[in-house]
């Protein structure tokens, strides 16, 4: 807990230039550049983009990234649809080349800091991301691995304002030591209903491949964090009334949102 408390301290929550992709020497104070890793499912999306508004920076999902490429029709778009569809990752070319436009786009627009989800899923991408810039914390979320298939296949998104949804009952028992776990659904409000789609990629068969990858492919990405110093391990106690104010306390950030809501 030392630990984290030191990173997080080396991360004030001020202004700089965002600078991924220059080798400019670090400036004393800037905006957090954090990563969140998980597993398919457990929820990167939803604690990266609260955080994200919390601490006034952008949350960059490279997956967000692939699925607009994807639905633009540019040249990429049907490679693409063919990888994400069979569950598979992008090559760390396409996957740097699209975050990296992303990044300059921010730069340009001025935004500083980030926190970065869905990224790096492969050690070469931490690699290259370590050699660019410095992170200060990666946060590792888990949950019980019986419910990551039943959280994919509840997502639903509203095609209209793109909020993201999830109708999934998530009830563990607890048994051998193991804690039981309670996940309420994440319904709608009521003039979304109608207009919930589901991921082409969020079926049980490609979820499977996606897990698969995970463990194969982005698991060695928090032994990299790990040896490193910077991987804060975070298993979320049930959904977000329960495990938001847990993780803002493991991230020292709980008096932080409180003083945000007085100023608000
Ligand atoms: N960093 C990445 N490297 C390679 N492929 C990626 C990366 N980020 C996203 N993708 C592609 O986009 C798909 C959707 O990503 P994402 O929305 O993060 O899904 P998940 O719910 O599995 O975390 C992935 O299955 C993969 O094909």
């Amino acid at each position: 807990m030392a630990a984290i408390t030191r990173l997080v301290k080396r991360t004030p929550y001020l202004p700089c230039a965002a600078r991924f992709l220059s080798h400019a020497p670090p400036q004393k104070e800037r905006n957090v550049q954090w990563v969140f890793l998980g597993c398919p499912g457990v929820g990167k999306g939803t604690y990266a983009s609260r955080l994200c508004n919390l601490l006034g920076v952008p949350h960059i999902a490279t997956g967000d990234l692939v699925r607009s490429e994807l639905a633009s029709n540019g040249p990429l778009s049907s490679q693409l649809s063919e990888i994400v569809n069979q569950g598979k990752l992008v090559s760390d070319e396409i996957i740097m080349s699209l975050l990296s436009k992303r990044l300059a786009d921010g730069e340009a627009k001025g935004e500083s800091g980030f926190i970065l989800d869905g990224f790096p899923r492969t050690i070469k991408q931490a690699e290259i991301l370590e050699g660019v810039t410095d992170i200060d914390l990666v946060v590792n979320l888990k949950i019980q691995e019986e419910a990551l298939l039943a959280k994919c296949l509840g997502r639903r998104i509203c095609n209209q304002c793109g909020g993201n949804f999830n109708v999934a009952s998530i009830s563990l028992k607890g048994e051998n030591g193991r804690p039981g776990m309670v996940m309420a659904p994440l319904l709608p409000p009521a003039h979304c209903m109608s207009k919930l789609v589901t991921r082409s990629d969020d079926t049980e068969e490609v979820v499977k491949e996606r897990l698969r990858i995970y463990s194969e492919k982005s698991q060695p990405v928090e032994e990299f964090y790990r040896s490193r110093g910077k991987l804060l391990e975070f298993d979320l106690p049930g959904g977000i009334p329960e495990s938001w104010p847990k993780l803002l306390q493991a991230l020292n950030l709980y008096d932080y949102e409180e003083k945000q809501s007085v100023a608000a």
